[in-house]
């Protein structure tokens, strides 16, 4: 089988959002490639924490079946977290179903979770062995559907401000200009993760940096890299500061930004358009804006958001690989 749904961003492509149906229930989630829980806004959660979101009533689905003594808890790189418990049920995106799929009742969420009404959870689709359900680990809704799949595959095709997809079992060519670059991925640590130990800036010489390594992450908003590529690349911006009350690096709105160019897997380059790096305005004055590409300590880095909106990726659990082609 295969299965296609509209990725749609919200305000500002602070994330996307696809709808899936759980037991009958439509709920509008947050595809995360960086982790393996497909967790859920519930009736089991205080009232208050409840209000503007679909939440997920295990009692109106005739094929929920909760799992025993299972729980889940799971914080994520930017402080936020949920937990709960855990049943199972069908699963459907867009055609593609899983009939036993573990989900994930959050009893419990924090604060940027309640204020973001647009989303009602998340459905991780990194590596099973980062899912958190104990005692019993689950898999992914992609683990457990790719059997079943006509090709082992999943694909993100993210535009800025503007209404993409994600697709199940199936690569169409129509969403991607020239041929797919393909490099295989680490799954060490759960992650869909290739090294990047080279860069360049517009037309520029291309700049080392040893040991790196990257996630292609679909749930993080910007692109966060090393001080190397944040220096070699901002330097190049008239204009461009660290601006610590904002929290990163600004530049005047009318800047002409150049390409960044990223090796992925040291086995092709990925461009990531200068127009994609200009994230949005910091005030109301349209005259400073915030830049796509922020610093990240240590050596790996999240190619998030601002990566796919250059990028069509395809994401091979077949083979572990990841492609990558300029969107069509
Ligand atoms: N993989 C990412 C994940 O999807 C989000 S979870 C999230 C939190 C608050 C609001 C929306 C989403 C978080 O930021 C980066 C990393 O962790």
């Amino acid at each position: 089988g295969k299965g296609t749904v509209a990725a749609t961003p919200e305000q500002g492509d602070v994330e996307y959002l696809a709808p899936i149906n759980i037991g009958g229930q439509t709920m509008n989630m947050d595809f995360d490639s960086g982790s393996s829980d497909l967790w859920i806004f519930s009736t089991k959660l205080p009232a208050a924490s409840q209000t503007g979101h679909q939440n997920f009533d295990s009692t109106k689905s005739t094929s929920f079946k909760a799992i025993t003594g299972a729980s889940f808890s799971i914080s994520y790189g930017d402080g936020s977290g949920a937990a709960g418990m855990v049943g199972t049920d069908t699963v459907n995106i867009g055609g593609a179903t899983v009939t036993s799929q573990a989900i994930e009742l959050a009893t419990t969420v924090s604060a940027s979770f309640v204020s973001d009404t647009n989303s009602n959870g998340l459905v991780g689709l990194a590596y099973s062995k980062l899912n958190t359900v104990k005692p019993t680990q689950q898999k992914t809704f992609f683990d457990n559907a790719m059997p079943s799949l006509a090709q082992p595959v999943f694909t993100a095709d993210l535009r800025k401000a503007a209404v993409g997809s994600y697709e199940f079992g199936n690569i169409d060519s129509t969403k991607f200009n020239g041929s797919l670059q393909w490099t295989a991925v680490n799954t060490t640590q759960g992650f869909w993760q290739f090294s990047s130990t080279k860069f360049s800036v517009g037309t520029g010489a291309a700049m080392a940096n040893p040991g790196n390594q990257a996630i292609a992450d679909t749930g993080t908003t910007l692109m966060l890299a090393n001080a190397a590529v944040i220096n070699g690349y901002y330097s190049q911006v008239q204009g461009a500061v660290n601006n610590a009350t904002v929290g990163g690096v600004t530049f005047p709105c009318a800047a002409k930004l150049p390409d960044l160019n990223v090796d992925v897997g040291g086995n092709f380059n990925a461009v990531v358009r200068g127009d994609d790096i200009n994230f949005a305005p910091v005030d109301a004055t349209g005259q400073t804006c915030f830049g796509g590409l922020q610093a990240i300590s240590g050596n790996l880095q999240i190619f998030g958001d601002i990566m796919f909106k250059s990028n069509f990726v395809v994401f091979n659990g077949g083979n572990n690989s990841l492609a990558m082609a300029p969107h069509g």
